[in-house]
């Protein structure tokens, strides 16, 4: 194995300065953007627009969660083939993840408290749909710069954006006991369309093109945003799933979050991106909930790559 080097994920400025829509700034962070996800998969965004005070009260309600009993937080939250709750994994045994299905929507928040808490927690509801609500701004942005950075008609992205759905997930990891392993979560790439994650404390290192792990850094104003699979079929093989992994090393129990997309409908490689010379049609139409269902199957666990089995041509 590769050992990890001085090699660094692109970062990113997405702070106003390079927001000016159709900018000279904005046209070149997008030829930026295009190329860190071309080559790694992924980059690391600073973004100043998340609050401090959603920040914080975001982390401490995923803090009230993870103090959960086991039984209560297994509860079924959603019908979608998500996980709400995710832990206790004999191979992973420090991991353990909370998802929230839709949680732009205050009802959806809502329902998912309630199911959590049926005394209600207004402080949990609140925090999490302020935090989703301030950080799909940022998904907005860089699905905006990509499409921009391929040279896609503006209206392509509007419509993407309206047949997406969001899962804002929590992940806490508890310290190794002696003995046992540092390991967080193994290497994988995430079966999204793209994640943004932001991490309290550090673990979290991406594997860069060349092999190298990158050591991510952990700020409220630095997200790393990753390509999951569905992007890798969107943009018919041009952008790799970004590979990632998480080690425990402090010690102290470690706390990430982050908002995941995933589409809502049927979903082709983007026309433009497929020509019949450099890059023929890689994949079938594909359906992001079916894929989720399959992710986890005995066959899915065994493939090379889960994406070319499920939908590659
Ligand atoms: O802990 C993190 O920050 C990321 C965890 C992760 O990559 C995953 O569960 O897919
Ligand atoms: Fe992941």
């Amino acid at each position: 194995m590769k050992s990890k080097t001085q090699s660094q994920l692109p970062l990113i400025d997405l702070t106003d300065e390079n927001l000016k829509l159709g900018s000279n700034n904005w046209l070149s962070t997008c030829q930026v953007m295009r190329s860190a996800f071309e080559d790694h998969g992924g980059f690391m965004a600073l973004y100043d627009k998340v609050d401090s005070k959603t920040n914080n009260s975001m982390y401490s309600a995923i803090q009230q969660f993870f103090d959960l009993s086991i039984e209560t937080k297994q509860r079924k939250t959603t019908e979608k083939p998500i996980f709400s709750y995710s832990g206790q994994h004999p191979q992973i045994p420090l991991f353990e993840s909370l998802g929230i299905w839709n949680p732009l929507s205050i009802d959806d928040c809502q329902k998912y408290t309630n199911i959590m808490w049926p005394q209600g927690n207004d402080h949990f509801c609140g925090s999490v749909n302020s935090y989703a609500k301030e950080l799909v701004e940022l998904d907005h942005i860089v699905k905006r710069m990509i499409f921009d950075s391929y040279g896609l008609e503006r209206k392509k992205v509007e419509t993407l954006l309206e047949s997406t759905d969001y899962v804002v997930r929590g992940f806490k990891y508890r310290t190794p006991q002696v003995g046992e392993s540092n390991l967080g979560v193994a290497p994988h790439a995430d079966a999204s369309f793209i994640t943004i994650l932001n991490q309290k404390v550090e673990g979290l290192e991406v594997k860069l093109k060349n092999g190298d792990w990158c050591e991510v850094g952990a700020s409220p104003s630095l997200f790393l945003v990753m390509a999951g699979d569905a992007l890798t079929v969107w943009s018919n093989d041009r952008i790799p799933a970004c590979a990632h992994r998480v080690f425990i090393n402090s010690k102290i129990e470690r706390y990430s979050t982050g908002i995941l997309s995933y589409a809502s409908k049927i979903m082709e490689p983007q026309e433009e991106l497929v020509d019949e010379e450099e890059h023929p049609l890689r994949y079938k139409p594909f359906d992001h909930y079916g894929y989720l269902r399959f992710f986890l199957t005995e066959e899915a666990l065994k493939c090379d790559s889960r994406i070319k089995t499920y939908c590659g041509i």
